[in-house]
């Protein structure tokens, strides 16, 4: 079994859950309610900053330009185009301020801790690892529904189309073959450390995908309130 399916499977259930979520189902029915799609395009723009430094990072630590170049050209994509369809959706779901700039929920703060310890370890086979989870648990769930109704919404339908077909699958596979290839170089202990860190971004998708289906803050809140009864 290829390092990266072996992987994958170290952690079957969280990914399981974070590929074929409720709230991806209702995102490619548009039944989505607009406060959670709000909640989830606003959190997931926090760290879109530490994602931008991780893929620079893993950029630079590339053992071969060729082996680089792939990872460049994708930054260009999350720079350009999904940038874009952040500020463009921000504007037709019309997000209020705090909307837009809202405190970090858990899972949120600990994707931004995890890709800033992945960042910082200076080791490749780390940076793939989040970088790797990222990509593929997005592409699995945008597979799943990238024969969506035409009528739906473009803050929907875009966020589908940025997360399937050829383009986006090629990004994976590369990062696959990355991880792959980083892998047999791999003593005992950086194996053990970057599954550990594949693992850690696994359950974070599962969690930040459950805290926007709840209700993000609303459902934060109540749960507060009821903690402290
Ligand atoms: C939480 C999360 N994981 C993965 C992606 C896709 O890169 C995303 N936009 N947000
Ligand atoms: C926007 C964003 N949020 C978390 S990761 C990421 C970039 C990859 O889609």
């Amino acid at each position: 079994m290829r390092p990266c399916e072996m992987l994958r499977d170290s952690c079957r259930a969280d990914w399981d859950a974070a590929t074929d979520h409720a709230f991806c189902r209702a995102l490619a029915a548009g039944t989505l309610p607009r406060d959670r799609m709000a909640w989830y395009l606003g959190q997931d723009y926090l760290f879109i900053e530490e994602f931008v430094r991780l893929l620079a990072a893993a950029v630079a630590h590339a053992p071969s330009l060729a082996d680089g170049l792939p990872a460049a050209r994708f930054l260009g994509l999350i720079a350009g185009p999904e940038n874009d369809y952040f500020q463009r959706s921000f504007e037709a779901l019309e997000l209020t301020p705090a909307e837009r700039a809202p405190a970090p929920s858990a899972p949120a703060a600990g994707f931004m801790a995890l890709m800033a310890r992945a960042r910082r370890s200076g080791r490749y086979e780390q940076m793939i690892a989040v970088l790797l989870v990222a990509e593929w648990s997005y592409l699995s769930w945008g597979e799943r529904h990238a024969g969506y109704d035409p009528a739906l919404p473009f803050w929907f339908a875009e966020w589908i189309d940025l997360h399937s077909g050829p383009g986006f699958a090629g990004v994976v596979a590369y990062l696959q073959e990355q991880m792959d290839g980083a892998w047999p170089g791999l003593d005992a202990q950086a194996a053990a450390e970057a599954a550990a860190m594949f693992r850690e971004a696994v359950a974070l998708e599962r969690a930040f995908f459950d805290a926007a289906w709840a209700g993000g803050d609303s459902a934060a809140r109540a749960a507060a309130m009821t903690e402290t009864e």
